[in-house]
């Protein structure tokens, strides 16, 4: 049985996937909340339940490869690949500097679609990385599943560059169920509301790590 939304909502934050106060991110940006989903690798139920629901979101997407953005994402994509017996790829974080020199492991062709995992889309930098690093070996690369969109303008970004983006919470969803389950105060959602209009990310971003 799928787990329901509000219920894995509170299981990630039972688990500890979630951290409030002031957080540095990536390249130094300050966050009023941070989502950790490397902590469920240790929830396999809670992995699982993540791997279903983008099952789910990815159902009406027709694709022959699965690829999860390293690492966060690739547990979930591994369960997705074994669930729907679609093979998997992996990109390396580098090109293998001997050996076979590769960027991507796993066997697959040119023109093969490609489903792209993700755990977070902020700007949308790094899933857009990967979808580069797919579309230079050859694969079409048009849609990508993740767990959490918060909102600040990454998927507007991917969708310019021609990557629709389905997500299982967005960040406004994720905290109100939050605080409707009596984990989070109306406070804490009100000042990630803030957080979301204040630090958008596209054409001009105006959330340089300096102003913050
Ligand atoms: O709450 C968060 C925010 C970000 N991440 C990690 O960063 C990238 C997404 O950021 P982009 O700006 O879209 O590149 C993603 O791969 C996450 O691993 C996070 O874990 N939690």
């Amino acid at each position: 049985m799928v787990c329901k939304l509000k219920e894995l909502a509170v299981q990630l934050f039972d688990a500890g996937a979630l951290r409030l106060g002031d957080i540095e991110a990536k390249l130094g940006r300050r966050t009023p909340i941070y989502f950790d989903l490397r902590v469920v690798v240790s929830h396999p139920k809670i992995v699982k339940a993540i791997s279903q629901q983008l099952q789910v979101l990815s159902s009406g997407v027709p694709h022959e490869l699965v690829c999860g953005v390293p690492y966060a994402a690739l547990p979930f994509a591994a369960v997705m690949s074994v669930n729907t017996d679609t093979p998997m790829i992996m990109k390396r974080k580098e090109t293998k500097l001997y050996g076979t020199k590769k960027i991507l492991e796993g066997v697959f062709q040119k023109n093969q679609t490609c489903l792209v995992v993700e755990d977070v889309v902020t700007s949308g930098g790094t899933l857009l990385e990967t979808v580069n690093t797919l579309r230079s070996e050859g694969l079409i690369v048009t849609d990508a599943v993740v767990v959490l969109d918060r909102e600040q303008g990454g998927v507007g970004v991917l969708e310019a560059s021609g990557v629709r983006v389905r997500s299982m919470f967005t960040m406004t969803e994720l905290v109100s169920m939050l605080r409707d389950a009596g984990r989070i105060s109306e406070q804490t959602v009100d000042i990630v509301s803030d957080h979301i209009k204040e630090c958008q990310f596209g054409v001009k971003d105006n959330c340089d790590p300096v102003d913050t």
